[in-house]
Order: structure tokens, then C-alpha cells, then sequence
């Protein structure tokens, strides 16, 4: 029996683990910051020595984009510290550990989609932190792990774009969102699905890293006349450029990644996001 710790279990991520963990024969461990602080490394060892579990999926993060602009030390620790404690205690206690990224570790200046061999450059302090979290792992040398990046998360569960689109929409009746920032959305249900899945056999004497979201490209804007369609909400979306909606931190204007890999090595099926997006909607 797999007894698999998981990380940050209250958030969008995590929570879709314990919605799909029942159809898999783990035992889990579910955490969040109340139960396990992964800031904290005496916490940490002590919490793999005591449980001893033979896997962890990180689903803890730093994941508030332009707050971190501000909060550079919290983030700092939460994206990047923390990550190296719980790699040194999973290979410490010879634990599988899975780690999930973000496409904010690209400049976005691509115009195909980013490979896992692709040079990483952030463009903000979210993507800084997750990108030396990443490090981390991979400077351990720590065998059986892997480093899943996604993007553009949602979920029933915590917050999300399409949950704030639903909001505003339901607010107003004209919404301003940029159509010139363009990546892939991902339903959280299946990147935990896809991270369940791969647990079992995934083997490798080193961190191995892998793209995963769902199939498809759209921006922002094309994504929330989605989540007003899907919705049945009567709110006019209006692209805009980004210069017109400026944030304290700079997002990709190109993160589509490539799941290639994911697909020739483990042989994931991956849906389109709209057919996501609808599943989830449907749930809401
Ligand atoms: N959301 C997105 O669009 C994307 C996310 N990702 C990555 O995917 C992963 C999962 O993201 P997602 O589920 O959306 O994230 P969420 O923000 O929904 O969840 C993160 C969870 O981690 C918790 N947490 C924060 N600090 C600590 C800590 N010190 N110890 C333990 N738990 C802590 C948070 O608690 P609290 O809420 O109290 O802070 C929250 O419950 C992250 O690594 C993220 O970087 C990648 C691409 C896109
Ligand atoms: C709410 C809103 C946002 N926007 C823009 C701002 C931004 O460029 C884009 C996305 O907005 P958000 O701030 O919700 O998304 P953001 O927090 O940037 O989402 C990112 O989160 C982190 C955690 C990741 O790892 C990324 O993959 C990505 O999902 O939409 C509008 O144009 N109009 C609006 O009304």
C-alpha cells in the first residue's frame, strides 16, 4: 500500500486529490498549513519520520501572482524554501516526490509551445520563487521525483478566473479582459487525475520534469467568453490589450506548454479545455 502525504490539501489542487482519492487504493494524508506548516523544516523531518509516508505530492504554494511582488520573503519561502525541505526529507526517507510548477516560469516571448527543455526566464516574483523551487529539487539530485508545471488552474474548489468571471458576470453587465496574454486553462480535477495516475510506476534516478494542462490554446479573453457562455450569464466581454489592465506583476504573453512528453512517456490522454471547462461548470 502507497501511503501518499499530500501538501497545501485545501486549496484548488489538493482538493480535487481527496475528491478523486477514494477511486485509488493509496492511503492518503492530507494536510494543509494547520497541520503541516511546510515553512517549517524541523516540522517537515518530524512529519515524515512520525508517518513515514512513500510519496508526496507538494500542492502547497505561494499562488497569489501580484501579491508576491510584495511579499517577496513569504513567497520566497512558501514556492522556494519549503520545497527544498520537503525534497530533502522525501529523499532522506526514500519518499516519491511529486512538485507541481507553473508556465510563470517562462517569459512568454515564445511563439510555440515551451517544451520541458526549454529555458526558463520569470518575468515576475511568483514565477522566481516557483522556478528556485523547482532548483531545489533538481540541484538534490533526488531520484523518483517529478516536477509537473500547469497552468491556468481551476477548480470547484478555492479560487480561481473562471469562479471570478462568474462573479463579475453575475455583477455587470460589460467586463474588460485581455485578449493579447495566451496559454492553456487546466481543471484541476484532471491534473490530479493525471498525478494519481503516473504515482504508482513513475520510477527515475533522476527529477524528471513534465508540461501538463489541458489540450488547446485561447487568452484570457477567449477563456472568459467561455465562462460566460457555459454559464448562461448575458455579460458583454470586450478584449482589451494588457497595457489597458495593468498589474503589479507581469504575466507570459505566450505560456501554451508542450505535453508531449507526458503523452510519449506515461500515455495520458488529455481532454480539450473547453469539454474541461464544461465538466466543471457543470459541477458549479
Ligand atoms: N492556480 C493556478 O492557476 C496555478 C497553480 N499552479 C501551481 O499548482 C499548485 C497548486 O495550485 P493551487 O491548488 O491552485 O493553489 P491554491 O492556492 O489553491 O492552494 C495552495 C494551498 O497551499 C496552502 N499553503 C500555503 N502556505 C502553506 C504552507 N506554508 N504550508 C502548507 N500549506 C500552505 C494554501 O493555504 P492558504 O490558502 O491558507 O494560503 C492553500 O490551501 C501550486 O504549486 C501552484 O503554484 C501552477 C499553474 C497555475
Ligand atoms: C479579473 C480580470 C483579470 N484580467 C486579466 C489579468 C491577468 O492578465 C489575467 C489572469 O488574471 P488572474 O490574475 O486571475 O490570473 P493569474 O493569477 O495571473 O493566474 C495565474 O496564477 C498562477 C498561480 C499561475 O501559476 C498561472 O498559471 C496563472 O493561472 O486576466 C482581466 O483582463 N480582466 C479582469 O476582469
Amino acid at each position: 500500500m502507497n501511503k501518499i502525504l499530500v501538501t497545501g490539501a485545501s486549496g484548488q489542487l489538493g482538493s480535487e486529490i481527496r475528491h478523486l482519492s477514494s477511486q485509488y487504493p493509496f492511503e492518503f494524508i492530507f494536510t494543509d498549513v494547520a497541520e503541516l506548516d511546510i515553512t517549517d523544516e524541523q516540522a517537515v523531518r518530524h512529519f515524515f519520520e512520525t508517518n513515514k509516508p512513500n510519496a508526496v505530492v507538494n500542492c502547497a504554494a505561494y499562488t497569489a501572482v501580484d501579491r508576491a511582488e510584495e511579499d517577496i520573503e513569504t513567497a520566497d519561502k512558501i514556492n522556494h524554501l519549503a520545497v527544498k525541505y520537503l525534497a530533502q526529507a522525501a529523499q532522506e526517507y526514500g519518499a516519491k516526490l511529486v512538485h507541481v510548477s507553473t508556465d510563470y516560469v517562462f517569459d512568454g516571448n515564445g511563439h510555440r509551445p515551451y517544451d520541458e527543455l526549454a529555458t526558463p526566464d520569470p518575468q515576475s516574483v511568483y514565477g522566481d520563487t516557483k522556478l528556485k523551487g523547482e532548483r531545489a529539487i533538481i540541484e538534490l539530485g533526488i531520484a523518483d521525483s517529478a516536477i509537473v508545471r500547469t497552468s491556468w488552474v481551476y477548480s470547484t474548489f478555492g479560487n480561481n478566473f473562471v469562479k471570478t468571471m462568474r462573479r463579475l458576470g453575475a455583477e455587470r453587465s460589460e467586463l474588460n479582459v485581455v485578449a493579447d496574454q495566451v496559454g492553456t486553462p487546466t481543471y484541476a480535477r484532471d491534473l490530479a487525475a493525471f498525478i494519481l495516475d503516473m504515482l504508482p510506476d513513475f520510477a527515475s534516478p533522476k527529477t524528471e520534469l513534465f508540461h501538463f494542462s489541458n489540450e488547446g490554446v485561447c487568452s484570457w479573453y477567449d477563456f472568459a467568453l467561455a465562462v460566460m457562455e457555459m454559464s448562461g450569464l448575458d455579460c458583454k466581454v470586450k478584449p482589451i490589450p494588457s497595457e489597458k489592465y495593468p498589474t503589479p506583476a507581469k504575466r507570459p504573453f505566450y505560456s501554451v506548454m508542450s505535453k508531449e512528453k507526458a503523452k510519449a512517456q506515461l500515455g495520458v490522454e488529455i481532454g480539450h479545455w473547453r469539454d474541461a471547462l464544461q465538466r466543471c461548470i457543470g459541477e458549479m
